[in-house]
């Protein structure tokens, strides 16, 4: 039976990390996992979706050149190259991005492909095929996989992985769940082409979003053509039909229907922990059947830890990799608590979305707050692409200046909260943001032009200064 100091099961993002971190503090590390290497980060969701969003995006842009004077046919979506290009793109980042070199260089053993592995003692994991390893830590970074609906038919529906088997884009499609993942497969059917409709629990999509945000996603998918159901009550059944799938639901005291090709289901993550042997381990779960750990991700087994998705916490990429590294230090002595109170999130739809920090609610409730926001259209280079959609939404705390949370909805909204993130993280007021000399024309402007104008509100610096910076901002 092989021996190590370090055991990491599962290959994302937390399994990578923890396994390098690992290695580089010196111990013998092993890294098994049941697929390819890289997860479902790099093999199922976040690259290859973004790879689906980006062909959304070139659509987009291509619809755009009639108005800057470039004339082309309209542009038609090739599904089975496209998803070829997916395949090529995976398949470029399981070798070069996914940290393997990094992985190897360490001198990590690595074994993919391994099929599950399951704890068959505390310290004893057996695979697939009968190979039993055992070591003095393990740390758990199996991930999660897709909720599905325990309704009659709920088999027949799809989840987003099943768009890697279509042979063309559906005529039309039903997306159950207005999460990031339902919004994402949302927005770029509707992109190729397909017929939408968006069904959500609740009285908005996109319920952890700001309201603003959520209103104003809602608004841009209705004005897109994509059909919006919030307030749905429960799904009650899928059935096939003539032209597909129906799905029967309530909504309040009515029952009603929809029919489409295509159902896909996006109502949620749960952790991928029913095959792993816990029991023999004596590993617990908590109340939503998420690895319970602590600050410091040691689970309820002193020798064991756990990283990413399978603790149910924030379930994002920079937070797998920022687990798998805490988990790694702290199984070999340290003792780090994992940190998320900086955590920018979005999506890419069109338009985009992203956060940082606390929702204006939230804000309000606990701090004296300015709010100001600053319309797409009111800024030079969202104008000169001809992207005047959306805003930016600047929360500052009046009697610091610091920055409480960046919302924002529109072209490059990812890209912009990241220097929103950064400055938080940072313990940057608003008024050193607002006199950053940040390039013209560029995306960040938007940002900037909030700054200064928080900045002006609240008379911080000099009003010569925050007045220039409000009337030529970037
Ligand atoms: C459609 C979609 C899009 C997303 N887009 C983004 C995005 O744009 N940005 C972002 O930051 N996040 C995104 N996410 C979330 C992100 O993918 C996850 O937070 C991240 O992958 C979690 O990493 P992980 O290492 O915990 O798990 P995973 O990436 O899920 O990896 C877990 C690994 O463990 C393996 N495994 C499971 N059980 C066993 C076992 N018993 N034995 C051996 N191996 C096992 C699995 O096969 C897998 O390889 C998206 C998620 C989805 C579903
Ligand atoms: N950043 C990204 O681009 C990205 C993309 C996809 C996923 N993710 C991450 O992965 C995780 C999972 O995301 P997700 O969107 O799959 O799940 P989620 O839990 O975030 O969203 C599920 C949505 O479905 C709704 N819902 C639940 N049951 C329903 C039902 N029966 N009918 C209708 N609606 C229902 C919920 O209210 C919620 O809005 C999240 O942490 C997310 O941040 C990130």
């Amino acid at each position: 039976m092989d021996s190590y100091d370090v055991l990491v099961i599962g290959s994302g993002p937390a399994g990578v990390a923890a396994a390098l971190r690992a290695a580089d503090q010196g111990a013998r590390t092993a890294l098994v996992t049941r697929g390819a290497f890289g997860g479902m980060a790099a093999n199922d969701g976040p690259v290859p979706v973004r790879t689906l969003a980006h062909a959304a995006r070139l659509l987009r842009e291509a619809r755009q050149l009639g108005r800057y004077g470039i004339v082309t046919s309209e542009p038609v979506v090739d599904y089975p190259q496209l998803l070829d290009r997916v395949r090529q793109v995976v398949d470029e980042v399981r070798r070069r991005s996914a940290y393997r070199a990094q992985i190897d260089a360490a001198g990590v053993t690595v074994r993919d492909n391994a099929g599950m592995l399951r704890f068959v003692a505390p310290q004893v994991v057996e695979s697939a095929g009968g190979t039993r390893l055992t070591a003095r830590h393990f740390i758990l970074c199996t991930g999660g996989v897709a909720r599905r609906l325990a309704v009659p038919g709920g088999e027949l529906a799809a989840t987003h992985s099943d768009a890697w088997s279509l042979t063309a884009v559906p005529e039309s499609m039903l997306v159950i769940g207005a999460g990031a993942t339902g919004a994402q497969v949302a927005s770029i059917f509707h992109a190729f082409g397909t017929r939408v409709q968006l069904f959500q629990t609740g009285p908005r999509i996109l319920p952890t979003e700001d309201e603003a945000v959520s209103a104003a996603m809602a608004q841009a998918f209705r004005d897109a053509g994509i059909v919006v159901h919030e307030g749905l009550g429960a799904v009650e059944s899928f059935e096939q039909a003539a032209g597909g799938i129906r799905m029967r639901y309530s909504r309040g005291q009515a029952h009603e229907s929809a029919e489409a090709a295509l159902a896909v289901l996006a109502v949620g993550w749960r952790a991928d922990t029913a095959d792993l042997g816990l029991d023999a381990a004596g590993v617990e779960l908590d109340a939503r059947g998420f690895v319970r750990v602590d600050a410091q991700l040691r689970t309820s087994q002193p020798h064991i830890y756990a990283a990413g998705d399978v603790t149910g916490r924030l379930m994002l990429v920079p937070q797998a990799l920022h687990d798998g590294f805490v988990a790694a230090t702290n199984a070999l002595g340290g003792s780090m608590a994992a940190d998320y109170s900086v955590s920018p999130v979005g999506s890419f739809t069109d338009p985009e979305y992203a956060q940082v920090g606390l929702t204006e609610t939230r804000a309000r409730a606990k701090h004296d707050c300015l709010v100001t926001v600053v319309p797409f259209d009111a800024t030079t280079r969202t104008i000169i692409d001809g992207r005047t959609t959306g805003f930016c939404k600047l929360i500052v705390d009046r009697p610091s200046g610091q920055i409480l949370g960046c919302h924002i909805v529109g072209e490059r909204a990812v890209d912009i909260v990241q220097a929103a993130a950064i400055a938080m993280a940072g313990a940057m007021p608003v008024d050193r943001l607002a006199f950053l000399p940040i390039s013209f024309p560029t995306y960040p402007g938007v940002l900037a032009r909030a700054a200064a104008s928080a900045t002006r509100e609240l008379r911080l610096g000099t009003d010569a200064r925050s007045a220039r910076m409000e009337h030529y901002p970037p």
